[in-house]
Order: structure tokens, then C-alpha cells, then sequence
């Protein structure tokens, strides 16, 4: 079976961290072109863009976008114009209407889409959600308090329109939450610290429910310094289910639950290689809407200014 050819637009943190070795570490894939504004990317060919790629660079059947949500829509639908299937990053675009066309476009080309909610392949995921297939919820306790400077140094896009700001981070968090949780989710409401010195909050806290009003709660900081959380607590009936660093950590009325041992991002392209041999897509909008509607009927405080 000749491997999935793979070219990737955007050779940054994350794709340096996750991506490359990811790809790597999988035979189904070869990377055999990076596209990039940034230092380029060893043993692959490297272009300045994803249109010089396209037009100029080695034939590839799949492309991977690690690029700022700003922008990427453009790029996105290029690649599916192409007759591309594509790989895209959370969140999947600036806006939920970029993230709509692009379900619609891929679906138009029969390409295979993954909008790669990379929480959602956590260790502990599948265990948990299997717990609570059976179980009677009562409420949600989300806590996601991290690192800005640690995670993403010197990254002015994250705290501009369209960078999300703590939601960048946060929304890992609601991608989990969206996927263990039976009903749909909504805001009932938001308030959004915003350095006065930024376009997008620093901290939020967000109310949420669902259509049996289950109370859910969550906190974002993303100015958390050292002592990093990213948690969920789910209180039911018949125990309580928590989620410790970022889902790794799975633990059942206190006692630790065995999980998966395989990463997130090499169950994200295990993920997408099956749907490429299937013709199929995965492109959730559901942690992107909750972002969207947090930002529609949040307070907003203006905090001290932010400096990385
Ligand atoms: N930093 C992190 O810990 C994580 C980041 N992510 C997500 O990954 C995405 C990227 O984040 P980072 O890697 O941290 O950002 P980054 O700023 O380190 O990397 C972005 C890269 O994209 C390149 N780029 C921008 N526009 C481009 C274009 N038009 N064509 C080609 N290259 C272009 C930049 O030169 C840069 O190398 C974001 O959506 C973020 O939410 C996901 C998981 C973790
Ligand atoms: O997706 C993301 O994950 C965090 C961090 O890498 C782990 O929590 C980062 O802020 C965000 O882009």
C-alpha cells in the first residue's frame, strides 16, 4: 500500500512539537513538502506557500494546516479546491461560518476532512466516555488554567481578532466536554477578561447547559504561571468521573482508571489515514459554536494589559 504523500502549511510550535513526529512515527504517511514563513522544515521539500507547493512542489494527496486560525480559511479551501483532503488544526477557522463553507466544500470535492480536536484523542477519553454512557449526570466542573508564555512565546495572532485568546486553549477543554456529553451544549453565560492592551480575553468564566439543564461551569487563564491545570470533573449519581492533564489522567470516585497509551496526535492521524480509506470526514463545529456564542453574550472586563 503506497503511504498517504503529505504536505504541511504552517512549520511552527506545534508542528514541530506534534505534527512532524506524528507523521513520522505513522508508515501511512510520507511529509514530502513543508510550506512555511518560518525556518524550514529537514529532510522534506520547502516552499514559501502553500500555492507554490500546489503549483511547484512534489505531488501530495493530503495537506495538514498548522497555521494561525487567521487565514487558514483561504488556504483550507485552496487545498480542497485542489482535490485535496486536509488536516486542519484547532480551531478550524477564524469565524463558524469559515468552519461551515469548509464542511460544505470538502463534502462538494468527496475530499476527507478532519477539523483535529486533539483533546478529543487524549489517553483517557474513551474510558471516560464509556463510564458515562451509563450513568445519570448531575453536574460539570471544567478548570483549564495554563501557561500563555510557555505555550505559545512571542505568538502576537493568538491576541488578535480571530486568535481566540484563552479560548485557544480553552476550547480543548469544550472539545472534550462536547464529545463526552450526550446533548448539545449552549451559553447561558460568559464573562471575558480582556486585557486592555489585547483583542481577546486573558481569563473566562462560562456558564453552560444543556436541554435537561445540566450545570456546567468552566474556567480559562491562560496567565496561569507554573502550577498548570487542565481538568474536568463530572459529578453523576453513582460516582464522580474527573479528567486530569488535558485528559491524560482518568480517575473514577478517586481511584485511577486505566486509558489508552497512545498520544493524541498519533491517534489524530490514525484517525485521519481511516478517514481517507473510508471517503469519509469528521469536521465538528460544536467546540467552535460554544467559543462563538461565549464571545456573543459575554461580559467583557478590561484587565491590565498583557506583555509576553
Ligand atoms: N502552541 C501549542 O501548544 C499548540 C497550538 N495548537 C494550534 O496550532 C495552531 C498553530 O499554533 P502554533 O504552532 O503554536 O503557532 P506558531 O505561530 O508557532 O506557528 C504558526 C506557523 O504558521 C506559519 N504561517 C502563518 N501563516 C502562514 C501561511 N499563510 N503560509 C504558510 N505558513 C504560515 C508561521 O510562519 C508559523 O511558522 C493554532 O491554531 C493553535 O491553536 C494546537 C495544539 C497546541
Ligand atoms: O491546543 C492547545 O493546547 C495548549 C497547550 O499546548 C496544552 O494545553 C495550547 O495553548 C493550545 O493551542
Amino acid at each position: 500500500m503506497q503511504p498517504i504523500r503529505l504536505g504541511l502549511v504552517g512549520y511552527g510550535k506545534i508542528a514541530q512539537d506534534q505534527h512532524v513526529p506524528a507523521i513520522r512515527a505513522n508508515p501511512a504517511f510520507e511529509l514530502v513538502a513543508v510550506a512555511t514563513q518560518g525556518q524550514p522544515c529537514a529532510g522534506v521539500e520547502n516552499l514559501q506557500s502553500l500555492g507554490e507547493l500546489l503549483e511547484n512542489g512534489p505531488h501530495v494527496d493530503a495537506i495538514a494546516f498548522c497555521t494561525p486560525p487567521q487565514g487558514r480559511f483561504g488556504l483550507v479551501r485552496q487545498a480542497l479546491a485542489a482535490g485535496k483532503h486536509v488536516l486542519v488544526e484547532k480551531p478550524p477557522c477564524a469565524t463558524l461560518g469559515e468552519a461551515m463553507a469548509l464542511v460544505d466544500l470538502a463534502r462538494e470535492q468527496g475530499a476527507s476532512g478532519l477539523y483535529a480536536w486533539h483533546s478529543r484523542y487524549a489517553p483517557g477519553i474513551e474510558a471516560a466516555r464509556d463510564w458515562l454512557a451509563s450513568r445519570t449526570l448531575q453536574s460539570v466542573r471544567i478548570d483549564w488554567k495554563e501557561d500563555v508564555r510557555k505555550w505559545h512565546p512571542g505568538q502576537a495572532w493568538i491576541w488578535q481578532p480571530g486568535g481566540l485568546g484563552v479560548f485557544d486553549p480553552g476550547i480543548n477543554a469544550l472539545s472534550i466536554a462536547t464529545h463526552l456529553l450526550p446533548l448539545a451544549l449552549f451559553v447561558e453565560s460568559a464573562e471575558l477578561r480582556v486585557p486592555d492592551n489585547c483583542q481577546s480575553p486573558i481569563a473566562a468564566s462560562i456558564k453552560m447547559a444543556d436541554a435537561r439543564q445540566l450545570d456546567i461551569r468552566a474556567e480559562f487563564d491562560f496567565d496561569h504561571g507554573h502550577d498548570e491545570l487542565w481538568s474536568i470533573e463530572i459529578r453523576c449519581a453513582e460516582g464522580v468521573l474527573r479528567l486530569d492533564n488535558g485528559g491524560a489522567l482518568l480517575s473514577i470516585d478517586g481511584v485511577r482508571q486505566a486509558v489508552s497509551e497512545e498520544g493524541e496526535y498519533a491517534a489524530v492521524y490514525r484517525h485521519f489515514q481511516q478517514l481517507i480509506k473510508d471517503k469519509a470526514s469528521d469536521m465538528d463545529l460544536q467546540p467552535l459554536r460554544l467559543v462563538a456564542d461565549s464571545f456573543f453574550v459575554g461580559s467583557r472586563t478590561l484587565v491590565e494589559p498583557f506583555y509576553d
